[in-house]
């Protein structure tokens, strides 16, 4: 592969991660199985170690989980939560096995414990009391929910026994497969309430580990409390005197009142930890909590400290990943959904069959390549898996079972909506109604696009009142927001109160705030996500800049590529996207980034940075200061401005001593960059 296309890849996947990431952790949405995800991670890994040149700091396998939220105070770990290296084969368990052995010289006992589907957090003890609860967010810093983890019924409050005095515990916090199901159970009784009250009915919880997710962050306790969260600890951080073994450490974890499945044990060879994976294969699924997996972990603390971590992972642990599980069932027939942006998605229905414990009913197709690639035929005998809980996909087709005569399935040509013919450009897998200003669920989906959290975020307009203001005739698209009068809406709304058009009208002059790249982002433009729309609001800094791009500069941005620069000239091509971009220019949108006011304070200002940091890495501090406009140097004289001195900072503190040089701490640095 040429530097050059392994740059292309890189980027590509990096886009893609950093996408799925942010849905996954930030939204709580999985596109993907986690093997496809892992598979990606690995190759982009590969790439890296191949194309050392291609290593960013900011790539995603340097990253650990999403970010803290705005909703909590974000606190810095005492020491990082890391990710866990993973692997789907045997062969890499081996392979893990006889790097440690060599590393270290001698046998090494592992304890096998299996991985716990829920989400990551620190506990702190002070005196046996329960003092701090954060989750893990970035690895660094993440949210202090002590008031949320108080509510835990499984959570030691107070410890017993001879625990010491401050220390600090991991686990992962779970909602049962029990309580995910009462859970649900309840909205939907809720609904029926709320459906006869005319009020919107509640999303039904996906699956018990995006549950949890959500519970944890919830604002008020009381409604944690209702989720019935528990909790499993998993390890202590750093070293306890009398502790010198991580099954030691568990089983004194018990003692103190923490709670800890049974499941875990000591074996002595990686043969012993096989016979553990193959054992919990079957039998995890008659556990009270999903698990996708094994986690490895070398027995000794002392070989703990001498494997040491990577940026993302301990070395002396690895996870061991259950592939997903499949069941086979009947192909009944294939329907065709519309997306906003005209993508036509291909779903199966599929006579129900129980996989992992729940019912399937359907399964994605993708696109046309996918039922090419599957060859599919009418009345299939298919093969469903399950990658944990995101909707199933079709991995095979029991060819033995298909009828002599079978047709095969082909794709449609005509919009199941409006009936335009179909489109299909190069390159792209999707087809395509090309029908945009009329074919009626591209015409929702970008309205409901617009108003939604991440765009504009008009939450006064739901989708039941984007129906009614369509059916009236109010909205045709999303620039008729901006001519809706009180008048008009209580002339032609029945049943929409003062305060509800109030509230509609707020909404809508509200988002006339809404920064430039979310504006960007609410356009909905083919393949533009708000990732991607950051980026390119940092580059060109208002619509027109970007509008007047080439397709080449628009391709050269970071993380961008081709195939969105070609999107981004289809978009603009086509007439009535200019007018609509107009309208909302004179509605008074924001087309244009406000330049934050810290950006440049740090104007040619020199930085050297010494020492270890506990809130950013190097990396990220030098990022930092370069982004503010300061420059970066590696050596002390009379000429630079400050000295950021971490931990350790030694003889360059002292040379900047001498010569006056302003010397900051990590945090004074935080400050003088968040002005
Ligand atoms: N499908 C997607 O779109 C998508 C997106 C992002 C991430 N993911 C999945 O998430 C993974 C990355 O998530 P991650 O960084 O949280 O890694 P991870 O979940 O694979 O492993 C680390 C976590 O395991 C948990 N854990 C559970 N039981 C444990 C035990 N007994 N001992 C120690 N830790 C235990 C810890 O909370 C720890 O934070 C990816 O590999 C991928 O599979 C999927
Ligand atoms: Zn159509």
């Amino acid at each position: 592969m040429t530097l050059e296309k392994a740059k292309e890849r890189v980027d590509i996947l990096s886009t893609k991660l950093h996408d799925l990431n942010k849905r996954y952790y930030v939204d709580g949405v999985q596109d993907i199985s986690d093997q496809e995800f892992d598979l990606m991670m690995h190759e982009l890994q590969e790439l890296e170690v191949e194309f050392p040149t291609l290593l960013k700091t900011t790539s995603p396998t340097q990253r650990v989980g999403g970010e803290p939220t705005k909703n909590f105070k974000t606190v810095a770990h005492e020491s990082p939560m890391l990710s866990l290296s993973n692997t789907y084969n045997k062969e890499d368990l081996i392979e893990f096995n006889d790097r440690i052995l060599k590393d270290l010289n001698t046998q090494v006992d592992y304890v096998c414990e299996l991985k716990y589907d829920g989400v990551a957090i620190s506990l702190i003890y002070e005196h046996g009391a329960l003092i701090q609860a954060v989750t893990r967010g970035d690895g660094i810093q993440g949210d202090d929910v002590t008031v949320n983890a108080r509510t835990i019924r499984s959570l030691p409050l107070q410890l017993v026994g001879d625990y010491p005095e401050r220390f600090e515990v991991r686990g992962e916090v779970f909602m049962s497969k029990q309580s995910f199901e009462e859970n649900n159970k309840r909205i939907e009784l809720e609904n029926i309430d709320r459906i006869a009250n005319n009020k919107k009915a509640q999303i039904l919880l996906a699956n018990p580990r995006n549950a949890c997710a959500g519970a944890l962050k919830q604002q008020d306790p009381k409604k944690v409390a209702e989720r019935k969260l528990d909790v499993y600890i998993y390890g202590i951080v750093g070293q306890v005197e009398t502790i010198t073994t991580h099954f030691d450490g568990l089983n004194r974890l018990k003692e103190w009142g923490f709670n800890l499945p049974n499941t875990f044990e000591k074996v002595t060879s990686i043969d012993e930890v096989w016979t553990f994976i193959e054992k919990w294969g079957k039998n995890r699924h008659d556990l009270p909590l999903e698990t996708d997996g094994v986690v490895i972990k070398v027995d000794s603390e002392e070989f703990h400290k001498k494997l040491g971590a990577t940026a993302k992972s301990p070395r002396w642990a690895i996870a061991y990943k259950y592939k997903a599980e499949a069941a086979k069932t009947l192909l009944k027939s294939v329907t065709y959904q519309v997306g906003r942006t005209g993508a036509i998605t291909p779903v199966a229905n599929l006579e129900a069959v129980q996989l992992a414990g729940t019912t399937v009913r359907r399964a994605s197709l993708h696109n046309a390549n996918e039922i090419a690639r599957l060859d599919l035929h009418i009345n299939d005998k298919v093969y469903v898996e399950k990658g944990g809980e995101i909707i199933p996909k079709i991995t095979g087709v029991d060819v033995s079972d298909r009828e002599k005569d079978a047709q095969p399935l082909e794709f449609i040509t005509n919009c199941p909506a409006c009936n335009s013919v179909l489109e299909r450009q190069e390159g792209e897998a999707q087809h395509y109604c090309l029908n945009i200003t009329s074919c009626p669920p591209q015409v929702k989906g970008r309205i409901q696009h617009f108003v939604a959290r991440k765009a504009m975020n008009i939450d006064s307009i739901g989708g039941e009142t984007i129906d009614q203001l369509i059916e009236k005739g109010l909205i045709a698209n999303v620039a008729d927001f901006y001519d809706l009068t009180a008048e008009a809406l209580s002339d032609k709304m029945e049943r929409f109160k003062d305060k509800s058009i109030e509230n509609l009208l707020n909404g809508v002059i509200a988002s006339k705030n809404i920064p430039y790249e979310r504006v960007l982002f609410a356009l909905g433009i083919r393949h533009v996500g708000s990732t991607i729309a950051e980026k390119l609001s940092e580059v060109f800094k208002n619509i027109d800049a970007l509008l007047s791009a080439t397709e080449e500069q628009i391709a050269e941005v970071y993380e961008v590529g081709g195939q969105i620069a070609k999107s981004i000239i289809n978009f603009k091509e086509a007439p009535e996207n200019l007018f609509l971009i107009d309208r909302l220019k004179a509605a008074g949108l924001q087309f244009e980034v406000v330049e934050k006011e810290t950006v440049g304070t740090l104007e040619d200002k020199l930085f050297v940075c010494t020492g270890t940091f506990e809130i950013f890495s190097r990396n990220e501090m030098h990022d930092l200061i370069k982004e503010h406009g300061g420059k970066v140097r590696t050596s002390i004289s009379a000429k630079i401005d400050y000295l950021v001195a971490g931990e350790k900072a030694g003889s360059k503190l002292k040379k900047a001593e001498k010569l006056g040089v302003t010397v900051l701490t990590e945090e004074e640095f935080k400050n003088l960059i968040e002005g």
